[in-house]
């Protein structure tokens, strides 16, 4: 039985999790804290793993404190950046037996389409990002665009390909969107959505979609439950679930 500890467990996430480990027979959920609580109520309860699904504002100290206090984290909240990334890194070698997954996205859809998107990159001139989400979503362009489009620019970089075309020299309202590593990103925010989103990939007289939609937040449990289960066995800091799958 692994015990777990849900931070943000009053939230749109949170609340799906605490289901979600509530309904595993192999899980035993400990905690449910949100943001009036004291974190160091997961280690009293007895966690060995805390599942963070809190705000951009709040997720790297939730982090560090977790570190601090002996327990495993899956953390799906988003607003991690290569700096708050390493800073966990480098405070995990003062605890080598913990594990850290931190995954922008934990439905399979999402996480094949970030790999099917860098495999293809090479292979296009040009090559856009739109994510479309929920009009409740705090940040912008999600997380998930971001590790996209850095996993894009990688492959392209790797092999050596160009920037995507752009003729643009009169853009005053940033009407192209947000540039990441040289990525075009574009944010839609509408009520029905969930979370969404389209890799366009161009060649002359021809385009390639990568799609991938949440249409329920029960689409990323799977993944959360995968992440509890292997954590706890994989010390060290990971980065998205696919490093957890065997792609
Ligand atoms: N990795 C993934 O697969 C997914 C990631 N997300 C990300 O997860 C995060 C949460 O998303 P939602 O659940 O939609 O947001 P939400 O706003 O519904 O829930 C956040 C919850 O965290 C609580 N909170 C705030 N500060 C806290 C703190 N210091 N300690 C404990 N709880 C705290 C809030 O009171 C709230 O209940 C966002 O960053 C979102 O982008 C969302 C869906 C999937
Ligand atoms: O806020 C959301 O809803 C989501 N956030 C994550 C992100 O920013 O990529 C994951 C998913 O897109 C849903």
């Amino acid at each position: 039985m692994i015990t777990v500890a849900v931070l943000g467990a009053a939230g749109r996430m949170g609340t799906h999790v605490v289901n979600a480990v509530g309904a595993a027979p192999d899980l035993e959920l400990v905690a449910a804290l949100d943001h009036s609580d004291d974190v160091a109520q997961a280690a009293r309860a007895g966690a060995q793993v805390a599942v963070d699904f809190t705000v951009p504002t709040a997720t790297e100290a939730n982090v560090h404190a977790l570190i601090d206090l002996g327990i495993n984290a899956v953390v799906g909240t988003t607003g991690w950046t290569e700096e708050s990334l390493l800073r966990v890194e480098e405070h995990l070698r003062e605890r080598p037996e913990l594990g850290v997954l931190i995954a922008p996205n934990f439905a399979l859809s999402a996480v094949l389409s970030m790999r099917f998107a860098a495999a293809a990159a090479r292979y296009f001139e040009s090559v856009e990002v739109v994510e479309l989400h929920h009009p409740d979503k705090v940040d912008a362009p999600s997380g998930t665009a971001v590790h996209t489009a850095r996993g894009i620019a990688a492959a392209r970089a790797a092999a050596g390909i160009a920037a995507s075309p752009d003729a643009t020299t009169h853009d005053p309202d940033g009407a192209r969107g947000a540039v990441i590593d040289g990525v075009h990103v574009h944010a839609v925010r509408l009520r029905g959505l969930v979370a969404h989103e389209e890799v366009l990939l161009g060649n002359p007289g021809e385009q390639l979609t990568i799609r991938t939609d949440s249409f329920d937040r029960v689409s990323f449990m799977p993944g959360v439950l995968l992440g509890v289960r292997e954590v706890v066995r994989r010390p060290g800091l990971a980065v998205g679930l696919d490093s957890y799958m065997d792609l």
